[in-house]
């Protein structure tokens, strides 16, 4: 079987078309037994935007992710990522769509058995096996350059402060040049100038590379910061969406309450 070239991997594959929205989930149902968590969820992502989406505790915003990529599955309803349906897919059907849909999860998940380049490398060696060794260092150092962090392939996660395993993390996420990527709540536990050096690069990754973003966030300065648009999730659904303006600016007593707590628990 031939191997996908690593040269077009800039966002190889993607249609050009002049649809403005990458990926709609539509009419969403998910429950864990008797837990709801989706009725009828429906959301639009669009080409190039960061998005981000708030809501309370366990209403679902990380099992938004998680259908997204296919670690987990709708009940109903329907995943459209750049025209091609995503539920119903099998493991194998999933591959070509985490090779464009990456995500940086909470608390970065490095294996702490491999330096910091080999963590790097892992999903370049594991999309492209084929990879010479002298690409694959490139590669690894460019990811590195681009998170800040240059020249810190043999260090240990162990040996990183938090901060700086969430930027490995991101280089990682990166490594394969994916056109989306998906935060999980990047910066819990952050401090502040750590997590304002996350929130600059989501927002340079989303310029420099040109990606879609979706975050997922309690931390409503940084959804601020980062997002072209916010949605909310209440009562199993999206309630509300639009620029961080609108959002703030809503008429709706669920987000009105919902952003004002948030507010003034940042204060
Ligand atoms: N694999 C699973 N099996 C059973 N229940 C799950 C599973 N994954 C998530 N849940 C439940 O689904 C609900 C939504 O989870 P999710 O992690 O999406 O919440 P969240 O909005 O991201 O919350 P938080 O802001 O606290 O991280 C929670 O009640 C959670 O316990």
């Amino acid at each position: 079987m031939s191997q996908p070239s690593l040269q077009p991997l800039s966002h190889g594959g993607l249609r050009t078309g002049a649809a403005e929205e990458l990926i709609a989930f539509r009419g969403l149902y998910k429950a864990f037994g008797p837990k709801r968590i989706y009725e009828g969820l429906d959301l639009d992502v669009r080409r190039g935007e960061t998005i981000t989406v708030i809501g309370g505790s366990g209403t679902g915003k990380s099992v938004l992710l998680k259908c997204l990529i296919g670690l987990l599955s709708p009940d109903e309803g329907s995943i459209v990522f750049d025209g091609e349906e995503l539920v119903g897919r099998d493991e194998d059907g999933f591959l070509p769509v985490r090779r464009q849909i990456a995500m940086l999860f909470q608390g970065a998940a490095l294996f702490d058995s491999l330096d910091v380049g080999e963590n790097v490398a892992y999903p370049i060696r594991e999309h492209f096996p084929r990879i010479g060794a002298g690409e694959l260092a490139d590669r690894v150092a460019h990811k590195l350059e681009l998170v800040g962090l240059p020249g810190v392939e043999k260090m240990r996660p162990s040996d990183l402060s938090g901060g700086m395993k969430k930027r490995v993390g991101l280089a990682r996420a990166i490594a394969i040049d994916p056109a989306v990527v998906l935060y999980d709540e990047p910066t819990t536990g952050l401090d502040p100038i750590n997590t304002r050096r996350i929130n600059e690069l989501i927002i340079e990754l989303n310029e420099k590379l040109d990606v879609t973003s979706i975050v997922v966030t309690h931390d409503m300065q940084s959804a601020y910061m980062v997002s072209h648009r916010m949605a909310m999730l209440f009562d199993r659904r999206i309630i509300a969406k639009g620029t961080p303006e609108e959002l703030r600016g809503s008429a709706l007593p669920e987000v009105q309450t919902f952003i004002g707590a948030m507010d003034g628990k940042e204060r």
